[in-house]
């Protein structure tokens, strides 16, 4: 589990920030991580900021939503750059879905962490074809901290790091949940169609003629 690293109560100018991110298929836990560390960032009284891009407008306009339906209030926003205008000087700046963000967004954490701010960025590293995705592998190489997590594998119950669609789009950006994604292990995710749960593999193997 990440800890935070001791953070020194230092007069601004002297502060360093860093940036965190975390990453991993959809369903691994991203979001409910996220909101983790930014509640504990709030009881150690720091000022915390968060934003979300305004296209994820899956579960709600504003709040950022996990799966599993914790919440979090944050500020919708168009383009990275805002965040950099609304951030001030806030301690801590959270954002979800940062893959939906263009390459800008990789300068606005140098630059939040460069001021001093800890940013913690949560994001799909991997689109539905297993491609890194657009501005991700830019935030992952330049963090100081970097956490995957893991879904469970839906159709073997093993370790997932892919999110297989289930609907016939080739569009990059499609929003969507359980209706459209699963997560899915590296053997699930290649066989794609093909892949069937494990109860039904075992069934198939033991039926009598
Ligand atoms: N296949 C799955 N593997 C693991 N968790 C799942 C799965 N499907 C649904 N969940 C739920 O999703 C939650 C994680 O949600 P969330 O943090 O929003 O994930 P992410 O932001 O990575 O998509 C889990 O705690 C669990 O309740
Ligand atoms: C793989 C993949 C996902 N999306 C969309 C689907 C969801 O709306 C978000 C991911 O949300 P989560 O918090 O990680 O569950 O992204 C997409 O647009 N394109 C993709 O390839
Ligand atoms: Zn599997």
């Amino acid at each position: 589990m990440f800890i935070e690293p001791t953070r020194r109560r230092e007069p601004p100018h002297l502060r360093t920030g860093w940036i965190e991110v975390i990453c991993g298929s959809m369903f691994s836990g991203k979001t409910e991580e996220l909101i983790r560390r930014l509640t504990r960032a709030r009881i150690a009284k720091l000022q915390v900021r968060i934003f979300k891009p305004a296209i994820d407008t899956r579960y709600d306009e504003e709040n950022i939503v996990s799966h599993s339906a914790l919440t979090i209030h944050s500020t919708p926003v168009q383009t990275a750059g805002q965040i950099l205008t609304l951030a001030g000087n806030c301690d801590v700046v959270g954002i979800d879905e940062a893959q939906f963000f263009d390459e800008e967004i990789v300068e606005v954490c140098r630059k939040l962490a460069d001021q001093g701010q800890r940013v913690v960025v949560a994001g799909l590293d991997m689109d539905f074809s297993g491609k890194p995705f657009g501005c991700m592998p830019q935030l992952l190489a330049t963090a100081e901290y970097v956490t995957k997590v893991h879904a469970i594998c839906v159709v073997c119950g093993d370790i997932a790091q892919y999110s297989y669609r289930l609907v016939a789009s080739k569009e990059r950006v499609l929003l969507g949940e359980t209706d459209s994604y699963e997560a899915r292990c590296r053997r699930c995710f290649n066989l794609g169609a093909e892949a069937v749960p494990k109860e039904w593999a075992y069934e198939d193997a033991h039926k009598e003629d």
